[in-house]
């Protein structure tokens, strides 16, 4: 850590705000002491504001108003001076000297006197880390233990046993990758002799931590290729089998899911099963299922027998298992260093295990977060990493940031409806997109800028005027992003590394899940759970229970002699559920724009006046 502090401290000047009077009279009552934003005059030019502000917690939507009319930055709100800002930005320069990492927060606006004041609560949140990676139960919701960062270090593991499984799983996926790879272990009826593809089947964190990795380390010409299937879209699907083609043969099918029976993973799976058939393909012998112990993929696979199976433990959420068989299994089959990612966490992780604030980068993280969203999500995080391979860095972040922060209630149970939206793509892509609306539009985010230092190989480089290389067009644009936002008083962090390496991806990785873990103690919520994701599951199951009862009813009618059209209010009433029209007019125009239902009169744009029947009387169905 090459923190260099001290150098900028300026006095103290004091600026209490005038906030609005009515909305802090209203809620005064119930205020508690709490860390909030000083907002600067356009004449404070000093770093070292001391300001105390109330606000009330019990209320976090009232709390965002609040912010939103009181704190909010002004034009002068941000600090302009070169000099000062110079200073600032050599005060809290974090250095990571092995990992060649560098996090800059000087343009996040944050005071010192609210870094005084979040002391307490960081250090609560780092003994709440402490406690999790020693094994409690940090994920209370789910009686489980949280255990992630023990899969780059099993010997902080909370017992031996965990320590040996974490290893095992380990050495049996770079013995199997290697087997793989050097063709020891061969496709049944490949002329190629040895396996080419992966097709990886997994949704949500059983995708998107082996795409980011593939997309940003996967060599120009890897051992084997990697396809995705991450939804329940036929056509999706039928495209990636289609890419295969012959290649079906070679191809190695992984399907991940930790509880082995998430539906769309499921259904991938039905899918490419069928292709096999169709190909004439034996699938256990190129089936491969990472899964916890017991789950229904689990057992189908060992009643099958697939070629191989891998455990995901309980204790390793979906977003964040990348350094689980789930996404060291498919990098190691890419050819990527896959102990060199596990390394670059680790490094991370020891640095994340610092209590001193300053010292701590996931922690200057997380300050900046509550900063710049006012502990409540007011404004959305858009990442910018300016490196083409860096590209899906932001959608892994989404579902690592907003499903493990957007949480309706908090560890007492009080309503906060939590979260923090982030998107982005890449730099300087972006600049043609929607950086316009960022540098002058709504000032509803804050930026967070990927810096990769090298630009190509050693070797590689020329000047394509006198001077200048490629690579400088994208540092220049990157710096002139930045210093313009900022300008406009928009808030920026920038995380540097020197390289895109599988130890910098690791520490990436590692950087970021340990932020979501600090921060979300910062707000008291849990982290590790996704309660919010089974209404929709519910909602999907209610959705295909209706259709399977409009069918009935259609069948009926249709196997009637002659066949009886229905109206939609004649299909809601026999199916006993005239409340679900809607929905049921949503089924019907469905299944006709796939032939599965006709229409006899009308159309689907005129509802009242549908009629319809199936092609088709399904007898055997009539007496089911
Ligand atoms: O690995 P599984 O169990 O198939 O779940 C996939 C994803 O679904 C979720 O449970 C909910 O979207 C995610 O948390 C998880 O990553």
């Amino acid at each position: 850590m090459a923190s260099i502090s001290g150098i900028c401290s300026s006095s103290p000047s004091l600026k209490l705000q005038k906030q609005s009077l009515s909305l802090t009279s209203i809620l005064r009552k119930e205020l508690v002491a709490f860390p909030a934003r000083p907002k600067l005059t356009s004449n404070d030019r000093s770093l070292n504001l001391v300001a105390t502000q109330s606000v009330a917690r019990e209320a976090p939507a009232e709390l965002s108003k609040v912010n939103d009319g009181a704190f909010a930055k002004d034009k002068a709100g941000l600090e302009k001076d070169p000099r000062a800002l110079w200073l600032r930005y050599v005060d809290w320069l974090y250095q990571h000297k092995d990992l060649g990492l560098y996090l800059d927060v000087s343009r996040v606006g944050f005071t010192d006197e609210f870094v005084k004041q979040m002391e307490t609560r960081f250090q609560a949140a780092f003994r709440a880390m402490e406690e999790l990676e020693k094994g409690a139960i940090a994920n209370p919701d789910e009686g489980r233990m949280v255990g992630h960062y023990w899969l780059r270090d099993p010997k902080r593991a909370p017992n031996p046993f965990l320590k040996t499984q974490i290893e095992n799983a380990l050495d049996a996926v770079c013995s199997f990758a290697n087997d793989i790879v050097s063709g020891k272990i061969k496709p049944p009826s490949s002329p190629e002799g040895r396996f080419t593809q992966i097709l990886s089947v997994g949704i949500g964190g059983s995708a998107l931590g082996p795409q980011f990795v593939a997309e940003a380390l996967a060599p120009d010409n890897p051992p084997l290729k990697i396809r995705f299937i991450d939804n329940t879209d036929p056509a999706g699907i039928d495209h990636q089998i289609a890419q295969l083609g012959p290649e079906l043969a070679s191809t190695l099918v992984i399907v991940i899911s930790k509880s082995g029976g998430t539906p769309e993973t499921r259904n991938g799976l039905l899918e490419v099963q069928k292709a096999f058939r169709e190909a004439g393909l034996d699938f256990p012998k190129q089936g491969v299922a990472i899964t916890q112990e017991n789950s229904l993929l689990d057992n189908t696979a060992r009643i099958e027998g697939w070629l191989a199976r891998f455990p995901m433990f309980d204790w390793v959420g979906g977003r964040t298992s990348e350094m689980s068989a789930v996404g060291l299994l498919p990098a190691a089959l890419q050819g990527i260093d896959v102990r060199e990612m596990l390394a670059g966490a680790a490094l991370m992780d020891e640095a994340n295990r610092s209590t001193v604030l300053r010292n701590n980068p996931a922690a200057l993280l997380a300050l900046c977060w509550y900063w710049a969203t006012d502990g409540v999500g007011s404004k959305d995080m858009v990442i910018l990493p300016y490196k083409d391979s860096l590209l899906l860095f932001s959608r892994y972040l989404q579902q690592l940031v907003m499903e493990s922060l957007g949480k309706e209630f908090d560890l007492d149970g009080n309503r906060a409806n939590q979260g923090i939206s982030v998107y982005g793509n890449k730099g300087s892509t972006d600049q043609h997109a929607y950086i316009q609306q960022l540098r002058e539009g709504v000032h509803n985010f804050f930026v967070t800028f990927i810096e990769v230092l090298r630009d190509r190989p050693p070797g590689h480089d020329w000047e394509l005027e006198p001077g200048v290389t490629c690579g400088d067009y994208l540092f220049g644009m990157l710096q002139g992003t930045r210093s313009a936002l900022y300008a406009n008083d928009r808030e920026s962090i920038t995380v540097t590394v020197q390289e895109v390496t599988p130890r910098s991806v690791g520490a990436l990785i590692a950087l970021y899940e340990r932020a979501v873990g600090i921060y979300a103690s910062l707000v008291n919520i849990n982290a590790y759970h996704q309660p919010g994701v089974e209404a929709g599951k519910k909602a999907a199951g209610e959705v295909l229970a209706l259709q399977k009862r409009v069918l009935a009813v259609l069948n009926e009618a249709s196997c009637k002699d002659p066949v009886e059209p229905l109206t939609l209010e004649e299909v809601a009433d026999r199916c006993h559920a005239p409340e679900d029209i809607e929905m049921i007019y949503k089924i019907i125009a469905h299944m006709a724009a796939n032939d599965r239902a006709l229409i006899a009169e009308g159309s689907c744009g005129s509802p009242r006046s549908l009629k319809v029947f199936l092609g088709e009387c399904n007898v055997d169905e009539l007496y089911a």
